[in-house]
């Protein structure tokens, strides 16, 4: 039987182009199951907006009952009055789109196919998927500090360089801040959740969704949850966000909210809580009319962190119960995760090869 990965040949080294593709090449086409079924541009007001405003003080109770609320019914919200410098975010914003502008030749010296830490690549880094995203994206692992690896950053557009490094670590005050609310919703300690994640791990992916000639028939990036523990998710005003919290049937686009950020739970956090919150279950999906900038930054624990639901979490006077076997280290969780991925990529590819296949044929 074929394999379902994409081969390298198939692979476009970029997507932005001088002239806008009249179709799709039949790489980027999804099955019909997966292609969008809800409009980027149809906004719902579903997914909770919280105000962080007097977080520190009176208001916290308020914004801990909120995220609560938001974890247990979709594991994503929006955050405003955030603390994070607007200034700060428009020159995130304006250089990363002027990256992807940048001629191809100066993108693909930071190409990251065959294994490279952080870098610049069409449709996603991981190996082994059977149709590709309609993306190009650039991505930084910023934290640990200790295992910064410049020689993957961009130099160019000038400046964007500093501005990644203040981008990070203002996003890393942010995201401590709301695993500190997170722990709080769970009934523990402020620090419980940032203890587990042992040594806090932070990668910047900037997505950069080019007009799309047939936007019906692909997606920008394909349904997921993220695997760590919580994603700070930037948007621009054009949207493309969408989120199910009842496995696919319904599907809502979030409505782009000037300034916010989209915090989505990851898998590590849904572990953490016993399934009490949920993991975030969205896509991305594009258009033919503009393109669209995201930036998502992922705050994963150290690979070594223990994944298992956390001490006081699990109400067992209350009849709750451990709904993990045994606990096991993010990496493992990660590695697990992946080849799950993979697996169900090939068996779809193979259920719909026989399908195709003549009934003589079939043994
Ligand atoms: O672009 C988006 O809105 C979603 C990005 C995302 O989910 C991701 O990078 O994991
Ligand atoms: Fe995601």
């Amino acid at each position: 039987m074929a394999p379902a990965a994409v081969v390298a040949s198939d692979r476009p080294d970029f997507l932005v182009t001088a002239e806008e593709p009249k179709s799709l090449q039949s790489i980027f086409v999804r099955d019909e199951d997966e292609r969008p079924k809800v409009a980027y541009n149809q906004f719902s007001k579903d997914i909770p907006v919280i105000s962080l405003s007097g977080i520190a003080g009176e208001e916290r109770g308020r914004v801990r009952d909120e995220v609560s609320k938001a974890c247990s019914e979709w594991g994503i919200f929006q955050v405003v009055d955030h603390g994070v410098p607007q200034e700060l975010v428009d020159s995130m914003t304006q250089l990363s789109r002027a990256f992807f502008a940048l001629p191809a030749e100066e993108k693909l010296k930071y190409d990251m196919r065959g294994g490279k830490r952080g870098g610049f690549v069409v449709s996603s880094h991981l190996q082994g998927e059977a149709v590709l995203d309609w993306r190009e994206i650039c991505t930084y692992f910023s934290y640990p500090l200790h295992q910064r690896d410049y020689t993957r950053w961009p130099v160019k557009p000038d400046g964007w360089r500093d501005v990644v490094e203040k981008y990070s670590e203002s996003l890393m005050g942010l995201a401590c801040k709301l695993l500190g609310i997170i722990s709080e919703a769970l009934g523990l300690e402020t620090e419980a959740v940032t203890n587990a994640c042992v040594e806090m791990d932070q990668k910047v992916v900037i997505n950069f969704y080019p007009k799309c000639p047939q936007p019906d028939m692909t997606l920008g990036l394909k349904r997921h949850t993220d695997p760590g523990t919580i994603t700070l998710l930037l948007q621009d005003q054009v949207g493309g966000l969408q989120a199910t919290k009842d496995d696919g049937k319904n599907w809502i686009t979030v409505e782009p909210i000037q300034g916010a950020f989209v915090v989505n739970l990851g898998d590590h956090m849904h572990y953490l809580s016993n399934g009490k919150f949920k993991s975030a279950d969205h896509q991305a999906v594009v258009n033919s009319n503009s393109s669209r900038l995201s930036i998502a930054t992922f705050q994963n624990p150290a690979q070594e962190a223990i994944v298992y639901p956390l001490d006081g979490v699990v109400k067992e006077a209350e009849g709750e119960k451990c709904f993990m076997e045994e606990p096991i280290t993010f990496a493992q969780m990660y590695s697990r995760k992946m080849s799950r991925d993979i697996e169900l990529a090939r068996q779809k590819k193979i259920a719909k090869l026989q399908a195709q296949e003549p009934e003589g044929a079939k043994a």
